[in-house]
């Protein structure tokens, strides 16, 4: 008897490992390795001169990192290559999953003219692959879903909320945070300036989405299970902030790639414990909700429609908190960057801000206000090249083919997954002069560098400016993110004196957009 069961036992473990095996060939080797050579036959798609199974083009991010470069390095010489070859699209595995790219302009406008028939924001929550990290922590988001029309209604009582005239009354709150950041990277001397700027962006998207009184409203420390087994005490944005790491750290898991399962079943670590802080994180969301007085959140005007569910709003809350942190946090690191770097930018920028009183003695609640930032061109154009040189995002969220279709002659099936390029065209010197240097007057049409860029034939359109996509389901934070981006750059700039270390200041190859291990470090008085 004992003999018997051992042997269907093993009967059956052997059938298991034949399956495991028949569907690692498939998925890791001959799905991707067909899809290659589907897309190798059109001269007009890239696709990368070698097969690399399990990661596939991740390899070239690899690469980059292991050079000192930051990991989206190789799509600016990609660009170049691509630009010269007239590429429209590019055919990458990420990991072992086939993606499009859209690189081409005359592509981008061939996608929004099918959009959103034919091509649409993807099915995330329903699609195991996309179903990764960032996206999961807001499971049942608007911006999980295709554009049907409730999600587009969902998208629009938020995105009515960040329009100039209700975001230009944050201004204050935006400075006071700036304050008390200033105060604590003082105190510590030398900051891990992205870690810290990415804790006043949540404090600030708290205050707006949940309430300006979200801090007194809650206990003042919550239990964080870390990834090591320990747990920690942590304020609910220092919670989200490390939530976010973890998050990110297990949207690069191999096995998460390998197994989307596990990405989504959340039954052994680290996704079970990620999973855990996500309900800690989403009760502690309530408790601030159902306390808070502060009658002009986001969550009070939009529940107020009586248009959602409780569930449907906290869920967009959340891919807004988690859109608008990080992204914001890191372009800023991108500006004082910069400024050191081109020490001439940041003397013209001192000079337009002391023209109309932005000084390092100034009354700064009385002089940086959104009207004053209004009147800063330069300051504005510093934004915009901080944005254009190093995007938080080198491509756009996932989108999808819901019919079989063509993309400049190239056939696109059904359910295929595409995204937009972005980090690439924003660098490409077809359209840019001099791609890699900060010049903010490049965003001047009365500029001299404006001039000489024309006469070089270099003429950027809307679609060579990818920073926050394009279409229907473009970012909808966009101006939140360029007026934070302008108070930030105001205040920092004239009350405090920074160092950035030398190595970091001459590495031609950095950058600090989302995934980026690169986090200068600060010397601050
Ligand atoms: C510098 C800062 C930011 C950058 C560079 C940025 C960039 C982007 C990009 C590239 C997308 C994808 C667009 C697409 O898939 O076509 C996106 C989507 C989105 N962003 Fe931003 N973003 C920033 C800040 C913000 C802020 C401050 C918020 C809100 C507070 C926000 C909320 C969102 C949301 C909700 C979406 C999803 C839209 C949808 O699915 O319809 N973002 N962002």
């Amino acid at each position: 008897m004992i003999g018997f069961c051992i042997g269907v036992v093993f009967k059956g473990l052997t059938y298991l490992a034949v399956a495991l095996i028949i569907y690692m060939v498939y998925k890791v080797l001959y799905k991707p390795w067909r899809f290659r050579q589907r897309y190798k036959g059109y001269a007009n798609v890239h696709v990368s001169p070698k097969f690399i199974p399990v990661l596939g083009d991740i390899s070239f991010f690899i690469q980059d990192i292991k050079q000192n470069r930051v990991f989206y390095d190789h799509l600016k010489d990609l660009q170049v290559e691509m630009t010269k070859k007239n590429t429209d699209l590019k055919a990458e595995t990420i990991g072992i999953d086939p993606v499009i790219g859209i690189v081409s302009h005359k592509a981008l406008k061939e996608v929004l003219d099918q959009s959103p028939k034919k091509i649409d924001r993807a099915d995330i929550d329903n699609t195991d692959f996309l179903r990764r990290a960032r996206m999961k922590m807001a499971y049942g988001c608007y911006t999980n879903s295709p554009s049907t029309n409730r999600t587009l209604n969902r998208r629009k009582s938020t995105s009515k909320l960040f329009g100039m005239n209700k975001i230009s009354k944050h201004v204050p709150m935006i400075l006071q945070n700036s304050q008390r950041i200033l105060k604590e990277m003082k105190h510590q001397g030398t900051v891990d300036i992205k870690g810290i700027m990415a804790l006043c962006l949540n404090r600030i998207l708290m205050s707006i989405l949940l309430g300006n009184d979200f801090e007194t409203k809650i206990d003042a420390t919550h239990q964080y299970l870390c990834n090591d087994g320990t747990t920690k005490q942590l304020d609910i944005c220092n919670f989200f902030a490390k939530f976010t790491m973890d998050m990110t750290s297990e949207s690069g898991n191999l096995l998460t790639i390998l197994f989307p399962i596990l990405n989504v079943t959340n039954i052994v670590n680290p996704w079970k414990r990620n999973h855990k802080n996500a309900i800690t994180l989403k009760n502690i969301m309530q408790q601030i909700i159902a306390r808070s007085e502060d009658k002009d959140s986001f969550w009070s005007q939009i529940s107020q429609l009586n248009e959602f569910t409780d569930e449907e709003i906290l869920a967009d809350l959340m891919i807004i908190l988690t859109a608008g942190s990080e992204t914001s946090s890191n372009c800023f690191v991108a500006i004082l960057y910069y400024l050191k770097k081109f020490p001439e930018v940041k003397q013209k920028l001192i000079q337009e801000l002391e023209k109309i009183g932005i000084t390092s003695d100034c009354d700064v609640e009385k002089m940086i206000t959104a009207d004053n930032l209004q009147e800063c061109d330069y300051l504005a154009n510093v934004v915009r090249e901080a944005l254009r040189i190093d995007p938080p995002l080198a491509f756009t969220l996932w989108y999808q083919a819901y019919e079989d279709t063509q993309i400049c002659g190239v056939p696109i099936d059904k359910g295929t997954i595409l995204r937009q390029e972005v980090v690439g065209p924003n660098n490409d010197p077809n359209d840019w002069l001099d791609p890699h240097v900060f010049e903010p007057n490049r965003h001047n049409p009365d500029s001299e560098f404006y001039k000489k860029s024309q006469q070089a034939g270099k003429i950027a359109n809307a679609y060579s400016k990818r920073t926050f996509g394009h279409g229907a389901r473009a970012c909808p934070g966009a101006l939140l993110a360029s007026l934070e981006l302008k108070v930030f750059t105001a205040f920092f700039l004239t009350q405090m004196e920074y160092e950035v270390e030398k190595e970091d200041l001459e590495n031609d190859h950095i950058g600090f957009g989302i995934g980026s291990l690169f986090s200068p470090k600060l010397t601050v008085s």
